[in-house]
């Protein structure tokens, strides 16, 4: 059975700002820092033997946080990037007009093809999410990797390999440095293939880690 550790990113300026982020990016705060340390102490005794990070900088920088911890190296996989949120990254999210708004909500309530003008949609992210954890079984006999990605990226690959639209992942709080555990298994019992084995855990952290968009 492979298990794959999924691990949003920590806290960032934008992230506490309530800015959109998307595919572009913020420094880590010091308490998202300090998150990323908190899942290393967490995870450096599980063996983990490959750490695959989105290529942006806020998760490079958890990512090579967690490694020092872990002692392994770290890849990069485009493919783990947040969704592309066109014209509304680097806004505020509590300033957006009406039709802006609109354009958001497609994302978070609508349909799997909704997106933002120039941006991505949902069902897209959680093709390219899919593919980028597919190749984790490629990974020689007795790996146990750990990708580091983003809350509405995560957010897709869990939902659809629950079953759900990908859209759904509005419904599943993954808060910044939350760990999630898939396993790729045959059972008698469960669907073969995929299955979720926890989403969201954040109990390693000692502060609350708040969601900048879902406060
Ligand atoms: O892009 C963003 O603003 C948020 C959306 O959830 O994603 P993340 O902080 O996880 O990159």
């Amino acid at each position: 059975m492979l298990q794959v550790y999924l691990v949003r990113h920590g806290e960032t300026q934008w992230n506490a700002e309530r800015r959109i982020q998307g595919q572009s990016d913020s420094p880590l705060t010091e308490k998202g820092e300090q998150q990323a340390w908190q899942v290393g102490e967490r995870v450096k005794a599980l063996g983990i033997t490959h750490i695959i990070a989105s290529d942006l900088g806020r998760t490079r920088r958890t990512a090579e946080i967690i490694a020092e911890a872990c002692g392994c190296s770290v890849t990069y996989d485009p493919r783990l990037r947040e969704l592309d949120m066109g014209v509304l990254e680097r806004r505020l999210i509590d300033t957006l007009t009406d039709e802006e708004e609109g354009w958001r909500r497609t994302l978070v309530n609508g349909t799997a093809n909704g997106r933002i003008p120039e941006g991505e949609s949902m069902q897209e992210l959680a093709d390219r999410m899919n593919a980028a954890l597919q190749d984790c079984l490629e990974l020689p006999q007795g790996s146990r990797p750990l990708l580091v990605s983003h809350g509405m990226a995560l957010g897709c690959l869990v939902s659809t390999i629950l079953g759900l639209p990908a859209y759904a992942e509005r419904r599943l709080r993954l808060r910044n440095c939350s760990i999630s555990r898939v396993d790729y298994q045959q059972s008698p019992w469960l669907a073969p293939g995929w299955i979720v084995e926890t989403a969201g855990d954040v109990t390693h952290l000692d502060a609350p880690a708040l969601d900048e968009l879902q406060r």
